[in-house]
């Protein structure tokens, strides 16, 4: 029996890493001095990793921006754009490919599988050479050996993975792409063979989607052509997320082990056992430690999970293991001081997780009782949060249950409203907008310091906002926008900041997990009922509108994008607890529509990234999704307009529950996919308010106004012009002043150089 661990947190407790990459972005620190820092965090996180008692450490996990783009620069996929000359990737262009710079847009992000994680993806070009530039998990192996004398167990995203995941190519083209990539792993397996590895983690997790029986047929060929080239290598491949779809097909394949998430996928992956076995000669990793929510484990009834499993399979060996990679929860909770006690107990972070594991291996090898102490306060602890009076709000789940139907549809119907709203708001057409934040500057983030730390006083905080709102007021005023926003430079997140003002929440002052690239976010976690307590944005919406004859949108987190950013209890489920979530938005919405606010934009970024891994479960969650949104924002008057918000995620797949959000106006992110919206868009047609975000807002790159013009021309041949809004991505508060400025005023000049040649061809 082993614990292995499948990825640690990058960014480190103190978010070290984040600090140092950020540094040398602003040109505060050099390139060595990255390369120093970095490799202190990493041996740091290795050396963390053996004290809690890891057999199996992974290395070549840690990256310097995302492990896909890693993945994609070792194998020399730069897009040309980049002018890459050859040879091991630099950092410069490895950043400008993650980030943009001013002649190349950056290339696409997306989502992890349904996490909160953001990923590079790799753009494949006609023309392009494979090749291994450079052998990363050999250089982590090696650094590992030298440096600490680990033998570490790298990290691989597998062949198949990679490709799936990837862009640039047709469907036809897979087989032979593929084809060309297997020499490239089969170096560096070779490789690591040779420098004395012994254990590879191969990343599989797109065996958990709807892949087909030839998929599987096709991945098989090429882990047989791997077992041929390299016998000595013991290949894990490792699934996560969700039960394997081809298990039967899986466990025929030439592999030292196979990884399996029995805390995601565990009816999927147990009823599978149960009916095809598992291979004695093969490793069973077993992910019983839930690596995407921050709760203890139930150490007894894993023991007895395990125990059960044992009865009736007998793998070569056990690998006991969290579900996925630590990489999605916050690193040690030692730090949170301020945390009700029964929740601090029932918590575990990363390095607890560790800890849990290294429990259950002496559980399972020298008897439960060596560890009975530990068993029952794992025990007694999740008993009393179950116990915990902010578990169950009786006003909370009477309002509910109590539900009319008519409390999920607006008044009139879209073709209704749109004709009262045209009225009431008297906005130009192709009006211009933005998504809601601008800019968290540091002066901003250091107020906000002041006044949690109570070195200010809430007047001085509300004077300083508002100072910071009058600004930006005027400042679109001057750019000519046409609906304005208050600029959330009261909110730290666009979720945190709710978990804080709503009931059931607690927050956490150093759960940080990694979004993107150096960009982190601190998840509240639901622990309690829901429920509102008083107006949590009316009094700067008030402020904003108090400044302006044009309207100002209200803005809010729509309840799936709260729960999903959020750690969840589990002991109710998903749907419960976001409609607990958008009652309370509901009242809300009503408060700033009784306070004078003519649009309400209620966010849902994370409504696709929610979606199932599995399409046979995508109707049950989009029915709840849309409810709950449709409750959240259903009470207003015909005449407000609600607009929604949806960025970084593929929406063809469900765009029809889009349209029945029922939402007046919708603004998606568009630009860094490149035109693929576009195609959706051609493709079911949008009857209701569309803006398709007109430029990139994670890059530091300022479009021109001709280029913003091109995008909206090319909106406008899917889009009618009636509906079209123009706007950004996403929201500006990752960008400096300067950069928003003219990126904005280019923005609006394109948008009055469409419209007038609209006026002069009508
Ligand atoms: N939850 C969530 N998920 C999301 C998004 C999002 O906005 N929120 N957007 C998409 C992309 N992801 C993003 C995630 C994070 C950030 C982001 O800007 N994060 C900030 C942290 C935001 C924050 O909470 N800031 C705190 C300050 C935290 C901090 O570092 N405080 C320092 C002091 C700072 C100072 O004095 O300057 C300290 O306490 O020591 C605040 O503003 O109050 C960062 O990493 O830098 C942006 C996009 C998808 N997923
Ligand atoms: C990730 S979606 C962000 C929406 C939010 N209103 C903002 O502008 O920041
Ligand atoms: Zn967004």
């Amino acid at each position: 029996m082993k614990v292995s661990n499948l990825g640690y947190p990058r960014i480190g407790a103190k978010r070290e890493w984040k600090k140092a990459l950020e540094s040398f972005w602003d040109g505060k620190l050099d390139a060595p001095g990255l390369e120093k820092r970095m490799k202190e965090i990493r041996l740091d996180h290795l050396q963390t990793q053996r004290l809690k008692g890891v057999d199996l450490i992974p290395v070549n996990d840690f990256t310097c921006y995302d492990h896909m783009l890693d993945m994609a620069t070792m194998f020399g996929w730069v897009p040309k754009r980049f002018n890459h000359q050859g040879g091991p990737v630099p950092l410069q262009d490895y950043f400008a490919m993650a980030r943009g710079k001013q002649d190349a847009v950056a290339c696409e992000m997306t989502k992890w599988f349904n996490t909160n994680y953001h990923y590079i993806v790799p753009e494949y070009e006609e023309e392009m050479e494979f090749s291994l530039l450079e052998n990363r998990p050999l250089k982590a192996f090696r650094e590992a050996k030298e440096e600490l004398g680990i033998d570490g167990k790298p990290v691989i995203i597998g062949p198949y993975t990679f490709l799936k995941l990837s862009k640039g190519y047709s469907s036809g083209q897979f087989e032979n792409l593929l084809n060309r990539l297997i020499p490239l792993y089969i170096q560096m397996l070779g490789e690591l063979a040779e420098a004395g590895c012994s254990w590879v983690q191969m990343d599989e997790p797109v065996f958990v989607a709807d892949l087909s029986k030839e998929d599987m047929k096709l991945a098989k060929e090429i882990y047989n052509q791997f077992k041929r080239a390299v016998p000595e290598i013991h290949l894990i491949i490792q699934t996560y997320f969700d039960s394997v779809e081809h298990y039967e097909d899986l466990i025929s394949f030439p592999a030292a082990g196979i990884g399996l998430d029995f805390v995601h996928g565990k009816t999927g992956n147990l009823d599978s056992i149960r009916k095809y076995g598992f291979p004695a000669d093969k490793c069973l990793g077993i992910g019983c430690i839930d690596g995407r929510n921050i709760w203890r484990n139930h150490l007894q009834e894993t023991i007895r999970f395990i125990q059960e499993l044992d009865d009736f399979i007998s793998p070569r060996e056990w690998f006991l293991q969290p579900s996925c990679s630590l990489l999605h929860v916050p690193v040690r909770k030692d730090q949170e001081t301020d945390l009700d006690s029964v929740l601090y107990r029932s918590l575990s972070f990363a390095d607890e997780k560790l800890e849990e594991l290294h429990l259950l291996k002496q559980a399972l090898s020298h008897g439960s009782e060596s560890i009975s102490e530990q068993l029952n306060a794992a025990a007694e602890a999740l008993d009393d949060l179950s116990t915990h009076e902010m578990r169950h709000r009786p006003s909370v789940r009477k309002h509910l249950k109590h539900l009319r139907e008519e409390e999920f549809n607006r008044k009139s119907p879209f073709q209704i409203r749109q004709q009262i709203q045209r009225e009431y708001l008297q906005l130009p057409l192709l009006p211009t907008t933005t998504i809601g934040s601008f800019p968290q500057t540091p002066e901003v983030r250091k107020a906000r310091r002041k006044w949690r730390i109570k070195e200010w006083t809430q007047e001085q905080y509300d004077e300083f906002m508002q100072t910071e709102i009058q600004k930006w007021m005027q400042i679109q005023e001057e750019i000519g926008l046409d609906v304005l926003v208050h600029g959330e430079f009261e909110r730290n997140d666009m979720v945190e900041f709710f978990g804080e003002r709503l009931g059931g929440f607690a927050f956490t002052k150093h759960g940080w997990v990694q979004s993107y690239g150096s960009r982190c976010v601190k998840p509240p976690i639901i622990y309690g009922d829901i429920e509102f307590r008083s107006p949590m944005t009316v009094k700067e919406s008030k402020f904003a509108q108090s400044c302006t004859e044009k309207p100002v949108k209200g803005m809010l987190t729509g309840p799936v994008t709260i729960l999903h950013w959020s750690f969840v209890r589990n002991d109710l489920s998903k749907k419960e607890v976001a409609a607990q979530i958008a009652l309370a938005l509901r009242q809300e919405v009503q408060s700033l529509e009784a306070n004078g606010i003519r649009i309400i934009q209620v966010d849902e970024p994370a409504l696709r990234e929610g979606l199932p891994l599995k399409k046979k479960n995508w109707n049950h969650y989009l029915e709840w999704a849309v409810r709950s949104f449709r409750l959240a924002t259903s009470a207003v008057d015909d005449r407000t307009q609600i607009h929604t918000h949806m960025c970084y995620s593929q929406f063809d797949d469900i765009m029809e529950s889009i349209q029945q959000l029922d939402a007046d106006v919708i603004s998606i992110e568009a630009s860094r996919s490149h035109g693929e919206l576009i195609q959706t868009l051609r493709n079911h047609s949008y009857k209701k308010g569309i803006g398709l975000g007109v430029y990139d807002i994670h890059s530091p790159r300022i479009p021109s106004a001709d280029e913003i013009k091109t995008q909206i021309e090319h909106a406008l041949l899917v889009c009618d012009r009636q509906l079209f809004w123009v706007n950004p991505d996403c929201g500006l508060k990752t960008r400096k002043q300067e950069e928003v400025i003219h990126s904005l005023t280019h923005m609006v000049t394109a948008a009055k150089l469409v419209r007038s040649e609209i006026a002069r061809n009508v």
